[in-house]
């Protein structure tokens, strides 16, 4: 089955999204999502000029030798924009493949592990009062785990909030990087009353998460963690940037918290002793920026040695073709822990039909032979490309800060 066709499809139906398509000699095609958030353009040069042409020609059915060849061949190995766009080729080639075996992909993994996928949903408010208003919404369309931020008295701007109430959060909002405002001790004082409010208004059951994004020191982590105990976290989620692995050590070493990690990860050597030496529960890696189902199945496999689950990202900035790929992996994966889940702006859900389905906080991938999502391009033509950054931040003094 060789491939006579790949190309690249950008639309912005409220945000940037970009799909690969690969079309092969029997009429079968597959597409994977390439949407690296902010830097989407980069993902389309690397493959346009890098890796499409060298595709044309090859065998669609040898998944394998194809990532070996785009990881091991280009000499340059890793980082975002690379595995990204290996991802996007890996995740159209199983789409594919599939389709071929006239299976959904959770079959061609090795068949069901559970009959559904819980998902958590995000809960975001300008203050406590407005989170939880938010929380009960879920409550009511059935989640059973909701991720919970709150904006921060004294801070103008916080992290996951949506800029005017009633809309979307949606990072990725300016032309040029926004700058937001950061300070750590007003966060720590406050964001425990947020888990406190949450737990006594909805009791034990409902799952409670939460995304530090990353902007505390390994100590301040250790403090948060333990400080929150009492109201029994799902997870706490990026309380330290992620390139300092040892960092965990110190963190794990105060509190019992659940800690999760990956979003930012490209590559099983980015959590290899976060996982081996058990320094989370959590491997949040993002399917279509950790190098597709081949590689992200490698990372679940060694993740499932030491008790560590997946909780695979999935914020609105991955397609749905992410999603449909994801949930078949979720369907499929022992060590499944639990899926990230934004609902997309309708226009995307028009461009993108999808075969996956919502139910009582749960999802299911559906029973369409592939991933099951598909791409309008009349439609998706209709969106040109519109830049939009991610914003930075910087303390109160000026400092640069993680964002
Ligand atoms: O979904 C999450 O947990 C995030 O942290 C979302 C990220 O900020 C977003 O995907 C960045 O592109
Ligand atoms: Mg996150």
């Amino acid at each position: 089955m060789k491939i006579i066709e790949a190309r690249v499809i950008v639309t912005c139906p409220g945000r940037n999204l970009i799909t690969l398509k690969i079309v092969t000699d029997s009429g079968l095609y597959g597409i994977g999502d390439a949407t690296l958030n902010g830097r989407e353009l980069a993902v389309v040069a690397y493959l346009e000029e890098h890796v499409l042409p060298a595709l044309i020609g090859r065998d669609a059915q040898r998944i394998e030798d194809i990532w070996q060849y785009l990881y091991r061949g280009a000499y340059w190995r890793r980082g975002p924009v690379t595995m990204t766009a290996i991802a996007a080729v890996d995740v159209a080639l199983w789409d594919i493949k599939a389709k071929a075996a006239q299976m959904p992909l959770y079959q061609l993994l090795g068949g069901k592990s559970r009959e559904r996928v819980m998902v958590y949903g995000h809960a975001t408010g300008k203050d406590i009062e407005g989170c939880l208003d938010e929380v009960a919404r879920h409550v009511e369309l059935g989640y059973k785990a909701v991720r919970v931020q709150c904006g921060i008295p004294g801070i103008a701007t916080t992290y996951g909030v949506a800029k005017r109430s009633g809309e979307r959060y949606e990072p990725a909002d300016s032309d040029l990087p926004a700058e937001h405002v950061w300070d750590t001790a007003k966060y720590l004082n406050h964001v425990p009353k947020l888990f406190a409010a949450v737990r006594e208004r909805f009791g034990d059951d409902l799952h409670i998460l939460h995304d530090v994004h990353h902007r505390l020191t390994p100590i301040e982590a250790g403090r948060l963690g333990k400080s929150v105990e009492p109201f029994n976290l799902f997870w706490l989620e990026d309380c330290t940037p992620a390139e300092n692995q040892e960092a965990f050590r110190l963190i794990r070493q105060h509190t019992t918290t659940p800690l999760a990690v990956g979003e930012v990860f490209n590559s099983i050597h980015d959590c290899r002793e976060l996982i081996q030496e058990q320094l989370i529960d959590y491997i949040r890696a993002t399917l279509v920026h950790a190098g597709g189902i081949t590689h992200v199945r490698r990372i679940a496999d060694f993740a499932a040695l030491y008790q560590v689950r997946t909780g695979f990202h999935g914020a609105t900035d991955l397609s749905p073709v992410c999603m449909g790929a994801a949930l078949h992996f979720d369907t499929w994966v022992p060590n499944f822990g639990i899926q990230e889940h934004m609902p997309h702006d309708e226009r995307i859900d028009e461009v993108f039909p999808h075969a996956y389905r919502f139910e009582d906080g749960h999802f299911t991938p559906g029973e369409t032979p592939g991933h099951g999502v598909d791409i309008d391009e009349n439609l998706a033509a209709k969106y040109p490309y519109k830049r939009a950054s991610l914003p930075v931040n910087r303390l109160e003094d000026g400092t640069l800060w993680h964002w």
